[in-house]
């Protein structure tokens, strides 16, 4: 097991060269290093983590770069203004958008961390690209068009927004196309084009990307595949792929949601499946009023059975599952609903006391934790474990 100390990442000043609003509710911010030390190396598709400023403390935020990943002097983020939720108007808006949009200037300086993330564009593949983006999804994506502009592949761009006013960073997607003479692509699909739109036809279809539209941009072909945006978009998006007949290995995405994957949503959204859960209810005692009860427990790696994972506050408990990718998909398995955002060590949202018992990490926090704390998304128990969810 890593020791959480061993685990803190290196954070380092950034100052904020240039905001730029890109659209009415996205803007970017062009962030250069303070400590005169180089940009670390990114590759298309990574996000950047910036420590944001609350009441509370300071919070951990990510935003993918949308810039070209080979300029080594500057880096830029592009951020959209996340509102409450509507279903939940009392909700507080983005805390980390909202900062961004209200109170960055320039020449304020950030603690930012190194790019991180697995939703890379696969450099070593000479396929043709299919590109799908959904609002400020496009992101990573662009970064990925950045790098694709430098190769001989064919690509293909599409982006969905709802229309020309929440439409960002399109210049430089067509500047990019204009000067790829043919073999970049773009098509951009407004869901609702205001009157301006409909009068300077500044968008190729309304209403969503649909079969329809893939169809007649994409000749047939074996293609690699990228999708970023609203979970509904990329679930949708996934399955149009597949119908097309791409190869789900060469559809690649970021998703942070409950499922186990995008996979798994887009299988649901064809036939609705209902989701085995492993739940052993216990008695509401179990270690709930006395967290050191559950020593009492014999050890489950005594008897050789898996885990004994016990949430004290609900006083569910769980026989530990390898199937689960986490404690925090053990604890939503188990028909809980913990505060969660990144899935990935980032964040912090997903903290809670560990009562008794040890974790170990398969992936890296990105600040060291107490060791009386323990972030669920990215960590599973080495022996019985009481949480305090
Ligand atoms: N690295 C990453 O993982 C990043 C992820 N993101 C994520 O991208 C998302 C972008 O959201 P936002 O800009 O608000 O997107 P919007 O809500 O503005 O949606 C963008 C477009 O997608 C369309 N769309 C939505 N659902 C479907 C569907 N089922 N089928 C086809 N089209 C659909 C919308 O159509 P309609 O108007 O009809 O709903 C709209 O035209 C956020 O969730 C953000 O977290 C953003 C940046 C980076």
């Amino acid at each position: 097991m890593k020791e959480a100390g061993e685990m803190a990442m290196e954070f380092r000043p950034f100052r904020v060269r240039k905001k730029q609003i890109e659209c009415d509710n996205i803007v970017s911010l062009f962030l250069q290093p303070t400590d005169s030390k180089p940009l670390w190396p990114a590759a298309p598709g990574q996000y950047l983590t910036l420590k944001v400023p609350t009441n509370d403390g300071p919070v951990n935020r990510t935003y993918s770069l949308s810039s070209d990943c080979d300029d080594q002097h500057i880096y830029r983020i592009t951020v959209k203004r996340e509102p409450a939720p509507v279903d939940s108007p009392s909700a507080r808006a983005g805390i980390g958008s909202t900062w961004i949009h209200d109170h960055v200037k320039v020449g304020d300086d950030l603690q930012v961390a190194p790019p991180r993330g697995s939703f890379v564009l696969d450099q070593t593949s000479d396929r043709p690209v299919i590109l799908l983006a959904g609002g400020v999804g496009l992101t990573p994506l662009l970064s990925m068009l950045h790098a694709l502009a430098k190769t001989n592949r064919n690509v293909w761009f599409f982006h969905a927004c709802k229309n020309g006013s929440e439409h960002a960073l399109r210049e430089e997607v067509e500047k990019l196309s204009r000067a790829s003479k043919g073999r970049i692509r773009s098509h951009f699909t407004y869901s609702s084009p205001t009157k301006m739109d409909q009068e300077t036809m500044g968008f190729y279809s309304a209403g969503r990307i649909n079969q329809d539209t893939l169809q007649r941009e994409l000749p047939l072909d074996c293609y690699d595949a990228y999708i970023c945006g609203p979970t509904p978009f990329m679930v949708a998006m996934y399955n149009l792929l597949v119908d097309l007949g791409v190869s789900p290995p060469n559809i690649a995405y970021e998703f942070f949601g409950k499922a186990h994957s995008l996979e798994e949503l887009a299988t649901a959204a064809r036939q609705p499946i209902a989701r085995p859960t492993n739940v052993a209810r216990l008695g509401a005692t179990l270690a709930a009023k006395n967290p050191n009860n559950s020593r009492q427990l014999e050890s489950s790696a005594l008897q050789g059975e898996e885990p004994l994972v016990t949430f004290a506050k609900s006083g569910k408990s769980i026989r530990w599952n390898d199937a689960n990718s986490s404690l925090l998909e053990a604890a939503e398995n188990a028909g809980l609903t913990p505060e969660f955002s990144c899935r990935e060590g980032i964040c912090n949202t997903c903290s809670c006391a560990l009562l008794s018992g040890e974790v170990e990490y398969f992936e890296e926090p990105l600040d060291a934790q107490k060791p009386d704390k323990v972030l669920i998304c990215c960590s599973r128990p080495t022996g019985d474990v009481v949480l305090d969810i």
